[in-house]
């Protein structure tokens, strides 16, 4: 399968995603594999090794970011009245508890909740396998209905992403930088919009260490206003919002070489080490 088979092979019928993620470097790179899908519905999961949690048992944050667009991905354009390709323009997680002592994989399962003139949004649940509920994510897709060709020359012909590349360069001023690599790209040939979430979310614990802080995470959304090129490199750029007792706001601006903005992040954390205030 060439070009958008992400989301073209659950609308020809296969009974699960796994060919499809099978060849999709990034997922594959994750482990995250179909279970199954209908209309308007997409069952995900992935093992969970227990020295890949982050601190808190929080799930590390490429896994999550990538299940999150991809299963609601996956859900909005295997729905009846959607066109079958398209790209992530939303993306919104919520960290709700910690992953159990004894889980050993995760299940993510996403439902579109609605498709109307090109636009379709969708919710996905986050489980580990002791049935608690762990995340959960909201986002908005755009469809191709204009006619426009993917950017290409993108392919799911490559070998499963290393976890390991998905990283950033942190600079002085708690702005980091992003080398995009081909293993980050997805079937478009653009930065994956899992990924760039969670590389925003690398650049915003960043920028808390840089304050002196550390954060639990609550909450990230992503608005996607640009395609990033699937090379080069990017920019992260924070600016705090409001830095209260308890939750910090912080807001990120991906740029792109040419100094257009790519995306915005927006993530919202709980205090949980002693600030160290200018
Ligand atoms: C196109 C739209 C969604 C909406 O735009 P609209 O309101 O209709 O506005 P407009 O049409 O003005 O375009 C706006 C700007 O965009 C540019 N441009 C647009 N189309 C193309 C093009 N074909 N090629 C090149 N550039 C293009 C365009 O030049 C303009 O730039 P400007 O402002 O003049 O400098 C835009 O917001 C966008 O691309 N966002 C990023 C989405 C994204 O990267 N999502 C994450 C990855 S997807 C994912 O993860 C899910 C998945 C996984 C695996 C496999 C498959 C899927």
């Amino acid at each position: 399968m060439a070009g958008d088979s992400y989301s073209s092979a659950l609308l020809t019928g296969a009974e699960t995603t796994g060919e499809l993620l099978a060849l999709s470097a990034v997922e594959a790179g994750l482990r995250l594999t179909g279970v199954r899908t209908g209309p308007g519905r997409a069952e995900f999961r992935a093992p969970l090794a227990p020295d890949s949690l982050g601190p808190g048992r929080r799930l590390p944050p490429t896994l999550l970011a990538v299940a999150a667009d991809a299963a609601v991905a996956s859900a909005v354009f295997a729905h009846p009245a959607s066109s079958p390709t398209g790209v992530t323009v939303e993306l919104r997680v919520d960290q709700l508890a910690p992953v159990a002592p004894e889980a050993r994989h995760l299940d993510v399962t996403a439902v579109a909740l609605g498709v109307t003139d090109g636009f379709g949004s969708g919710r996905a649940e986050f489980r580990d396998d002791r049935g608690a509920l762990i995340a959960h994510a909201v986002g908005m897709m755009v469809g191709d209905s204009d006619g426009r060709a993917p950017l290409g020359p993108g392919s799911d012909a490559r070998p499963p992403m290393d976890p390991e590349a998905v990283r950033i360069q942190p600079l002085g001023d708690g702005s980091a930088r992003v080398d995009v690599s081909e293993g980050l790209l997805n079937s478009r040939g653009m930065l994956h919009g899992g990924l760039l979430m969670a590389l925003a979310q690398l650049a915003q614990e960043h920028c808390h260490a840089t304050a002196g802080a550390t954060l639990r995470p609550l909450r990230l959304g992503v608005s996607y206003l640009r395609p990033a090129p699937g090379e080069g490199s990017l920019h992260f750029r924070s600016e705090y919002v409001r830095r209260g007792r308890r939750l910090w706001t912080l807001r990120t601006e991906v740029l792109r070489s040419d100094g257009t903005i790519a995306a915005i992040a927006t993530g919202t954390g709980a205090i949980s080490g002693v600030p160290v205030r200018a």
